[in-house]
């Protein structure tokens, strides 16, 4: 499988991000500038933390304007996985490929650390090695990770499973302690924290590295024929 992080003016997770799926992973990547107009050569988009532009205006504001993100859309479209950690999320909200808006931390503070998420739903491509209700440690770090959405898009999210990951506890702010979610077709995941910092446990963690392992595991299950 070949995946694309994809690298914008300010992204500063992009090399942690190819670490993990080249070397804990051991699957084929890119690192791909925000200028690139076609992904059809990649199996999987990944849109990696940081400070995109300095985070002007809001997190993600002026990223989502850029060239590559009508070749993302295209991926999203054809059913290709697309996950966005962090500032990768804050993208995809921006961008309209996920619901909802982030807010700055209800503590208006930066806040840095490891912290306990509960698996929603293991039933995507994204989180089929993990059991639902599986407790994992992931790290956090952001300043604007306080998920907002309406009270009909929260009911839709909730309907239509697609609150994957929740906070253990309030960490942020986040309404119903939402800490990453899918579009409605579920190949788009967003999440604030970040598994590609969880993929080993000299780390701290290794609960991450499942993710990425599902995401494999569903492309596997759909492009390799046994003979
Ligand atoms: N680690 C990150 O991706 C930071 C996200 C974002 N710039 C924030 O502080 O909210």
């Amino acid at each position: 499988m070949k995946f694309a992080v994809i690298v914008f003016p300010g992204s500063n997770c992009d090399v942690d991000m190819y670490h993990a799926v080249k070397d804990e992973l051991g699957e084929q990547v890119d690192l791909v500038w925000h200028d690139a107009d076609n992904l059809d050569q990649y199996d999987g988009i990944l849109i990696p933390g940081g400070f995109s532009y300095g985070d002007y205006l809001r997190s993600g504001a002026i990223a989502h304007m850029s060239v590559v993100m009508n070749a993302i859309k295209k991926a999203a479209e054809a059913g290709k996985p697309v996950l966005g950690v962090c500032n990768g999320f804050q993208i995809l909200l921006e961008s309209g490929l996920l619901p909802g808006a982030m807010l700055r931390n209800k503590n208006l503070k930066f806040i840095c650390r490891t912290v306990e998420l509960t698996v929603e739903n293991n039933k995507t491509m994204f989180t089929s090695a993990y059991e639902k209700g599986d407790k994992i440690r992931v790290p956090i770090a952001h300043g604007e990770g306080n998920y907002y959405c309406d009270d009909e898009t929260l009911a839709k999210l909730q309907e239509n499973n697609q609150i994957v990951f929740t906070y253990a506890s309030d960490v942020n702010g986040s309404l119903s302690d939402i800490a990453g979610i899918t579009n409605e077709k579920g190949n788009v995941l967003g999440m604030m924290p970040h598994p590609e910092r969880a993929v080993d446990d000299l780390l701290g963690s290794a609960d991450g590295l499942k993710l990425f392992q599902s995401i494999v595991k569903h492309w596997r299950d759909s492009h390799v024929v046994n003979a």
